[in-house]
């Protein structure tokens, strides 16, 4: 059935994800920020700023007024950096219709709160939205999808048919959509990767060599599951899509901003210019911020994390931070195999 889709956020996921709406032949209306570029985008079918060269789909209008482009929409998605998504929320919410099925994209955490995505939106929606409300997450950057290469997602909610619906909605030949009922771990996963892509680009910018990047891929999901799984995530999730796939893709990928961050870091780049180079959102740096704080909270090992943590935040030169990681105390590989764990 043909829908009427708010994507909220015109970055280069929402508009990816709008132009997968689109082709599956959904009426997209597309909320930015600023009313220029929103014009741009429903007169030139171009979003020239986040994804140059690509030619949209005429069924996307793009608006700046939030109000309008909920109001009455049965189906709202969410593509915003994660430290905006509160003030969305809370801005969009007085129009939103009570039965609206809300699917979020947004992979980080809300980083004074330690808050995953979606408790931010149930605490911000003024009405039980729990039954009707999804992830989508996986490997999946922008830059393929909008070019209709073969993708595939997982989308992930507490309620069957909230994620048969979203599966419905966003599912075509060149993108392809899972189901999983693991919210929390899918919500984990996707924001907890990116940590390991920044410390991956930035073995890359050391210079060093696929050993030491399969060895960051392989120890880093070990921590981050092991973090997810503190927090709830069921440990399938973590071997599926939105783990090991999206691991796979954001820690080799030229198009991922977490990758690159790394890279320069690597480089002997400081953090501001990095991330002015970049200038779209890397998410991994307030996930680095936020999980070292629940790793000690929860008390879970994450030296990855921990390393990354004084790169990014306390000066620490990252060859140093590599020397502290290698010369840790010798240790069993997993802890299911070491005969003290019970
Ligand atoms: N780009 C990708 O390939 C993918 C991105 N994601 C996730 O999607 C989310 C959005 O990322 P992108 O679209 O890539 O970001 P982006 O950097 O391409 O665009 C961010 C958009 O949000 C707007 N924005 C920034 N601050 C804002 C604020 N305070 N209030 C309202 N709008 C604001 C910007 O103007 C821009 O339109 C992130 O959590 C990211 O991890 C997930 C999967 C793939
Ligand atoms: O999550 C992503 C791809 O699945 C996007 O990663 P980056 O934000 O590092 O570009």
């Amino acid at each position: 059935m043909i829908q009427n889709v708010a994507v909220i956020g015109a970055g280069s996921w929402g508009t990816a994800l709008a132009s997968v709406l689109a082709d599956n032949g959904h009426q997209v209306t597309l909320w930015v920020r600023d009313p220029k570029q929103a014009e741009a985008i429903t007169t030139t079918h171009r979003n020239e700023k986040y994804l140059p060269g690509v030619e949209l789909s005429a069924r996307i209008a793009a608006t700046s007024d939030i109000h309008a482009a909920v109001h009455e929409k049965p189906i709202v998605l969410l593509a915003v950096p994660s430290h905006a998504m509160r003030q969305i929320c809370r801005d969009l919410a007085p129009s939103l219709a009570s039965d609206v099925l809300l699917i979020h994209a947004v992979k980080g955490f809300e980083l004074g709160t330690l808050k995953r995505m979606s408790e931010v939106i149930q605490e911000e929606i003024p009405f039980e939205i729990s039954s009707r409300l999804a992830v989508i997450s996986g490997p999946s950057h922008a830059e393929e999808v909008v070019r209709r290469q073969p993708t595939t997602v997982v989308v992930a909610s507490e309620s069957e048919s909230s994620m048969l619906r979203s599966q419905d909605l966003l599912m075509n030949r060149n993108f392809r959509v899972y189901t999983n009922p693991d919210l929390i771990g899918a919500e984990l996963a996707g924001a907890l990767k990116n940590i390991i892509a920044l410390g991956a680009g930035m073995s890359d910018g050391l210079g060093f060599g696929d050993n030491a990047k399969a060895a960051l891929l392989t120890r880093g999901l070990a921590e981050i599951s092991r973090l997810g799984l503190k927090l709830g995530a069921m440990p399938p999730t973590f071997a599926g899509l939105a783990g090991i796939g999206d691991l796979v893709a954001t820690c080799t990928s030229k198009h991922s901003r977490n990758w690159r961050a790394g890279f320069l870091l690597g480089q002997g780049k400081k953090l501001e210019e990095v991330l002015q180079e970049i200038g779209m959102v890397v998410e991994g740096v307030r996930t680095t911020q936020a999980a070292d704080v629940l790793a000690k909270r929860e008390d879970v090992e994450m030296p990855i994390t921990h390393v990354l943590y004084g790169v990014l935040f306390e000066g620490k030169d990252p060859r140093q931070g590599v020397e502290q990681l290698m010369g840790r105390l010798k240790t069993y590989e997993t802890e299911y195999l070491n005969p003290d764990h019970v």
